[in-house]
């Protein structure tokens, strides 16, 4: 293994690793609040970059957050997850208010969110199998080579990858490998899924597949997701509800079909190659 994935395999069992702390029970059904954000601020310099955000998702949305680029998509991402610290407002996720945690909390609250970059994040010198079995080894320390062959095998079926679990990164195609990155945030089982540009890079129909996959993975795992994107299908494809955020804002709100008719401009704009 090269120096830099050992590097990086080791700051993912750091911010990762707590077997002890189980995966929260939805009990409550699809009103419960995972995600609050109110009147969140954030700058850097003299750039405001979010004036005034305010969302709240519910367990098993999916809220896909459309923007132009350079809008502060990524860096409200980062301050969901304690990467970035707001300067002003509350973000909550499970109710604990994510600027107060301290380092031991915010490990645990990590655990329970899965990110799916652009990139797809795949270890580049493992199988895809290995990619899979890594973090149920080192960050689950699941130990029974059987139960982690069963993990390995039902995820590999979610995507659609069975057939190609030996494979190693290099040889899949672009959508193959997004697959398997999914498969691979999946596979230790998430709360909150966090899709970052999930189609960018992909041709039109390997997007539909992938947008269409989030779909089936909401389904099936029950996961609550924020789905950034400029790609229009996929919002109509996977969203629940549509964030549409301009100039650090969020402007307006609403289901796909709701926003088509939208009389607002910049909203308009958003739709307006959409027949
Ligand atoms: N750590 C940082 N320090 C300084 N500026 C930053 C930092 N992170 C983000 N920015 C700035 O904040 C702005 C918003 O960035 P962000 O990556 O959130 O945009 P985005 O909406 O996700 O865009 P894209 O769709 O292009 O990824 C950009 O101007 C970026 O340069």
């Amino acid at each position: 293994m090269e120096e830099k994935e050992e590097a990086r395999h080791q700051a993912e069992e750091t911010a990762l690793a707590n077997p002890e702390k189980e995966q929260r029970k939805n009990d409550r059904g699809k009103t419960e609040v995972v995600i609050e954000i109110k009147h969140l601020k954030k700058s850097f310099g003299s750039k405001d970059v979010l004036k005034d955000i305010n969302l709240t998702v519910h367990r098993g949305e999916n809220v896909v957050v459309l923007g132009r680029s350079g809008q502060g998509k990524s860096v409200t991402i980062q301050c969901i997850v304690g990467m970035l610290t707001p300067d002003e407002g509350t973000l909550k996720v499970f109710n604990e208010d994510v600027s107060a945690l301290n380092e031991q909390e915010l490990k645990d609250l990590r655990i329970k969110i899965g990110f799916l970059f652009q990139s797809g994040a795949l270890y580049d010198s493992m199988t895809v199998r290995e990619n899979l079995e890594f973090p149920l080894t080192r960050v689950l320390k699941i130990k029974d080579q059987a139960d982690i062959d069963k993990r390995v095998e039902e995820v590999l079926d979610s995507v659609g990858l069975t057939d190609s679990a030996d494979k190693m990164p290099a040889d899949l195609s672009g959508g193959m490998r997004k697959r398997a990155g999914l498969a691979r945030t999946l596979i230790i089982k998430p709360e909150i899924m966090l899709y970052d540009e999930p189609t960018t890079g992909l041709d039109p129909i390997t997007s539909r597949e992938i947008s269409e996959l989030i779909l089936n993975m909401q389904k099936k795992y029950k996961t609550t997701s924020i789905i950034i994107t400029h790609d229009m299908e996929c919002a109509r494809i996977t969203a629940d509800r549509v964030v549409i955020m301009n100039d650090g804002e969020y402007i307006e709100e609403g289901t796909f079909d709701s926003l088509q008719n939208s009389k607002n401009k910049t909203v308009k704009s958003f739709f307006k190659d959409i027949s």
